[in-house]
């Protein structure tokens, strides 16, 4: 059975490069040199058909990302599964908190898918940490293009002991 992403002649077609580039203010964030490589489930494959993924920080020091929603990301026909929209706001809020210091998991998700988003699109991905109180780091989020909101969440952090970003750079 022929795969997505599969040319006629069995050979993989991957789709043509994707503009990712970020806001003129923006600085590029290298999301691996904080938290290692295993953060590769949404942004591991940046010439691949699921997503293409591009970090920044904006002139507030908040977490932004360019994120392509490939074919291979599709739900309805044409448009973004939830569970892959999900995945990025799990992704992006979380490691939002680790680039402002906080060594968390995501303990809740809560996501409200607003419009339907159609596959191929390139979206901005906002994120916000809004407060941090004992173990718990709030950061909020959501995925747009120009005006339109595709997706809004609210991601309750956790913090682990002995994990801080700092500690986790010297033991390298
Ligand atoms: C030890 C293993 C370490 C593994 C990770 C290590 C390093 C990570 C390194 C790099 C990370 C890389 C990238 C990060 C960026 C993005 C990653 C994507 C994010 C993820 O993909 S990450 C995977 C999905 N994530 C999980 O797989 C979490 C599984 N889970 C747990 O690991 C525990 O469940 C935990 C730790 C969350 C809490 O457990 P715990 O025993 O430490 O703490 P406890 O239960 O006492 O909660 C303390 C206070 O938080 C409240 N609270 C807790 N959970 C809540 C909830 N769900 N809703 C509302 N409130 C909640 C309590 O109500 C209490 O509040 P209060 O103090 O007021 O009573």
């Amino acid at each position: 059975m022929k795969q997505v992403g599969e040319a006629r002649d069995g050979a993989e077609s991957l789709c043509p490069p994707i503009d990712l580039v970020g806001e003129p203010d923006w600085q590029p964030f290298d999301a691996p040199a904080l938290v290692g490589a295993s953060l590769r489930f949404v942004s591991g494959e940046p010439d691949g058909n699921r997503y293409r993924v591009r970090y920044y920080r904006d002139a507030h020091q908040q977490l932004q990302a360019r994120v392509w929603f490939g074919p291979e990301t599709e739900g309805p026909p044409g448009h973004a599964h939830g569970g892959s929209m999900a995945a990025v706001m799990d992704e992006v809020l979380g490691l939002a908190a680790w680039a402002a210091g906080h060594a968390i998991v995501v303990g809740n998700l809560n996501v409200s898918f607003r419009t339907l988003l159609p596959l191929e699109t390139v979206v901005t991905v906002e994120s916000a940490v809004v407060s941090a109180q004992g173990r718990k780091v709030l950061v909020e989020g959501r995925i747009r293009q120009g005006d339109t909101v595709y997706v809004e969440a609210q991601c309750l952090c956790i913090t682990l002991p002995d994990q801080s970003p700092a500690s986790r750079q010297d033991a390298r």
